[in-house]
C-alpha cells in the first residue's frame, strides 16, 4: 500500500466506521432507491391533505421501525491498493445515501475519473436547471476521486468554479475530472460537467491537501 493509501486508512479506522458484506450493501441500496422515489414523489404530489396526514404516519412508523437498530456511524466499505475508499453513505453516489444523486464513478486506465447521470428535479436551482451547490458537490467528488485513484488522496482545500452556462436537469450528463500535477502533499486537479449537446456547463479546479496524520 502507498503512503497515501496508509495515511487514508489510519483516517478511516480512526472513525470506527464498520463495513458491510455485498448482500447487505445491495439490501441496504434498494431501500435507499425505494426512499429516493419515495422523495421525489414528495415533491410532486397533488394528493390531498387527508392522504398526506395518513403517508406522514405510515413513513413516521417506517423511521421508527429502521430506528429500531441503529450504527453510531454510518458504514463505509473496503479501502484498496490505490487507497481509495467506497464511501457508502457519501452524499455523492452513495448508494445507501437516499439524498445522494444517483453519480456512478468510474475510473478509467488514464486515471479520469468519470460518471453518466441525469439529475432530477430534487437538485433543481434556477426552474429546469441544475443547483450550482449540486455541481459543485458532485464535482468536489470526482475530484476528489481522481486524485485518490492517483494515489494522492487528500482533503480538499481549494474550490474554484466557473458556470459557463446554465446545466439542465432531467437529460443525461457526463462529468470527467483528470488530476493536473502534484507538489509535495498537494494534487491540482481537473474538472468539468458537459451537457447532452456536447458543451461544458461547469469547469472546477481543486487543490487537495493530503492531512500531515
Ligand atoms: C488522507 C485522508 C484524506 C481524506 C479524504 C476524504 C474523504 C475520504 C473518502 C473517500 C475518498 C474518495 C474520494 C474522495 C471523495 C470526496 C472528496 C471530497 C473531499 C471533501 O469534501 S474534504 C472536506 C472539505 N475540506 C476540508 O474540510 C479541509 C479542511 N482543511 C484542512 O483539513 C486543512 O486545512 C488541510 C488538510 C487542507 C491543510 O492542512 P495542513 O495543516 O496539512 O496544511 P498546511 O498549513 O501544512 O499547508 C500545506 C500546504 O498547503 C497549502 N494550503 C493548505 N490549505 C490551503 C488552502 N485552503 N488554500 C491554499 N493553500 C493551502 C499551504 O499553504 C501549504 O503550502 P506550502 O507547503 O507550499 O507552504
Amino acid at each position: 500500500m502507498t503512503g497515501a493509501g496508509a495515511a487514508m486508512r489510519r483516517v478511516l479506522e480512526s472513525r470506527e466506521r464498520a463495513s458491510l458484506n455485498g448482500e447487505q450493501v445491495a439490501a441496504l441500496a434498494e431501500l435507499a432507491q425505494r426512499v429516493r422515489e419515495l422523495n421525489e414523489a414528495v415533491v410532486h404530489t397533488e394528493v390531498g391533505a387527508d392522504e398526506v396526514a395518513a403517508i406522514r404516519d405510515e413513513v413516521a412508523a417506517l423511521t421508527a421501525r429502521l430506528s429500531a437498530a441503529r450504527r453510531e456511524h454510518p458504514p463505509l466499505v473496503g479501502v484498496g491498493e490505490d487507497g481509495t475508499v467506497r464511501h457508502l453513505a457519501s452524499p455523492v453516489g452513495g448508494v445507501l445515501n437516499p439524498i445522494a444523486p444517483p453519480v456512478a464513478i468510474v475510473v478509467q486506465p488514464d486515471g479520469t475519473a468519470r460518471a453518466e447521470f441525469t439529475l432530477n428535479v430534487l437538485y433543481e436551482g434556477p426552474p429546469g436547471f441544475v443547483h450550482g451547490g449540486v455541481s459543485a458537490m458532485i464535482l468536489d467528488q470526482l475530484l476528489g476521486v481522481a486524485a485518490s485513484a492517483n494515489g494522492t488522496p487528500g482533503m480538499t482545500a481549494t474550490l474554484d468554479l466557473r458556470y459557463r452556462r446554465p446545466t439542465p436537469h432531467g437529460v443525461p450528463l457526463v462529468a470527467e475530472a483528470k488530476v493536473d500535477r502534484t507538489e509535495g502533499r498537494k494534487t491540482f486537479v481537473d474538472a468539468r460537467i458537459i451537457g447532452p449537446d456536447g458543451r461544458t456547463t461547469v469547469e472546477a479546479t481543486a487543490m487537495f491537501v493530503m492531512p500531515l496524520r
